[in-house]
């Protein structure tokens, strides 16, 4: 069952879901919108490996704005700093960005019980777009979970990867699996 706005307000005062800055007309019916965080980052090699640390290049984007070109993968980060310890939280695009042609992640929306931090997006773009720290970027949505047959949260877990993830995009490590 996903939750609606009352019942997600219901859980932020209870602190099972954390939410900050938490404001309270970026509520929808039944998901939060988030923000773009100032800080961003592309990868420096021109072909990734999967079995590596990908090294990236971080900026900020600047009061104008930056312009998001095609055919370029970039990493951005919510302002939004999130916690979720008895629901499955998921990270969705938002009409209005998709309409500027903008995506938000790469096949990975879905977060954890458990999961604190802010979250990583995976930022492409279908024609140049001019983007601004702090406007509305994606919406998370919270779905019940059967918490009491939860046997480790993810913020428990040893080999949980992107747990604490403050303020930065943080690239794949997609190499601490073993394969
Ligand atoms: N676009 C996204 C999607 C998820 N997450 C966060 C919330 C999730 O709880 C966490 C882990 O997501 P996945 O389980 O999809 O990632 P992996 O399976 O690659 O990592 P792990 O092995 O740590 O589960 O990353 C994020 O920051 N940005």
């Amino acid at each position: 069952m996903i939750l609606t706005d009352g019942d997600i307000l219901k859980a932020i005062e209870e602190g099972s879901i954390v939410i900050k800055p938490f404001v309270r007309e970026c509520l929808g019916s039944n998901s939060y919108d988030v923000h773009l965080g100032k800080k961003m980052a592309v990868y420096t090699e021109e072909v990734l490996d999967a079995k590596k640390s990908n090294p990236v290049k971080s900026f900020e984007i600047p009061e104008e704005g930056f312009v998001l070109q095609p055919g370029e993968l970039y990493l951005g980060v919510t302002e939004e700093h999130t916690e979720t310890h008895c629901h499955v939280p998921f990270l969705e695009g938002k009409s209005s960005t998709g309409r500027l042609g903008i995506s938000i992640h790469a096949t990975a929306g879905k977060g954890d019980v458990g999961f604190v931090g802010t979250w990583t997006l995976e930022i492409e773009a279908t024609k140049p777009v001019r983007v601004y720290a702090g406007m509305p970027i994606g919406q998370l949505l919270y779905f019940s979970a059967n918490v009491q047959n939860l046997l480790v949260p993810y913020n428990k877990k040893q080999n949980a990867k992107y747990n604490n993830q403050i303020d930065e995009p943080v690239g794949s490590m997609m190499y601490r699996n073993d394969f």
